[in-house]
């Protein structure tokens, strides 16, 4: 599947299937040598009361991420085909990073509560030195905003995306010692207070076609900045995903498109 050209291996994993060692998630992933994806999700059964499935996050490296937006609304047009629930009506996922409602708008378009975003430090997490939530920090000649969204981002505000150094930038912060669990970073381009062009260097996984937890981040990152207004489309390389915070204590809420491509039985 992908949404917005972030793409996914969806392992059906119900009835108790065991996850993906670190070597078939690898193989997964592989473009050349395996089927290739940025991400591999498993579908589970519900672990919490009142949810109709739950799912974890592999990135294409073999590493465990705990939260991945365009993949939840894959997980939410999966699940929905699957068990067959009544066109239109909300349900509850679960993920590693929490409970999230979605609700399905029809064509594809899925609109999930991706949690309330984080700044704070230990959180993200940001390294041992930095103790107090700030609004950017330094790194080389930038500064960069730090948020969890159930996984680690850095935003960076940019003049021109098309422009950015995202790979020579994303893999110098993902080694520092800013970043002990390594981080996403997106670089942002402010169109205007509603309209934000990102492009997303994903831990694990290299410049994606979209980061759906990405967009919640810059969106949550540049709101508390007051660089943005609350309701935000997000144009990324893949496509366009919109993004609403209503409050600070509130859920952030993310809307976009997801596709099924092929199906599949893996022998390993
Ligand atoms: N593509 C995802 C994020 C996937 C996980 C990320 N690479 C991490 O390691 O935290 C999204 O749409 O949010």
């Amino acid at each position: 599947m992908h949404g917005a050209g972030n793409d996914f291996v969806m392992l059906d994993l119900r009835g108790g299937a065991e996850p993906p060692s670190r070597a078939v998630t690898q193989k997964l992933g592989d473009r050349h040598f395996g089927v290739g994806c940025d991400q591999i999700i498993s579908i589970e059964d519900p672990v919490e009361p009142g949810t109709v499935a739950s799912y974890r996050i592999w990135n294409s490296d073999g590493s465990i991420a705990g939260q991945c937006g365009n993949g939840a609304r894959c997980v939410a047009a999966w699940v929905e085909r699957e068990l067959q629930l009544p066109a239109g009506e909300p349900f509850v996922l679960s993920s590693p990073a929490g409970l999230h409602e979605v609700l399905p708008l029809g064509k594809g378009y899925y609109q999930v509560a991706m949690g309330v975003p984080s700044f704070d430090p230990r959180q993200v997490p940001l390294g041992a030195q930095i103790e107090h939530e700030a609004l950017t920090y330094p790194f080389r000649d930038f500064e960069f905003s730090a948020v969890s969204m159930g996984n680690p981002h850095a935003v960076i505000v940019v003049p021109e995306a098309f422009m950015a150094d995202v790979m020579e930038v994303g893999d110098a912060m993902q080694i520092s010692p800013l970043f002990p669990q390594s981080v996403n970073v997106g670089f942002a381009q402010v169109v205007s207070r509603n309209e934000l062009y990102l492009r997303v260097y994903e831990r694990g996984a290299g410049e994606t076609l979209a980061c759906g937890s990405g967009a919640c981040a810059a969106v949550a990152a540049l709101v508390r900045r007051d660089m943005l207004d609350r309701k935000v489309s997000v144009a990324l390389p893949g496509g366009r995903l919109q993004i609403e915070w209503p409050a600070d204590d509130q859920p952030i809420r993310m809307s976009g498109p997801t596709a099924f491509v092929f199906q599949g039985e893996l022998i390993v």
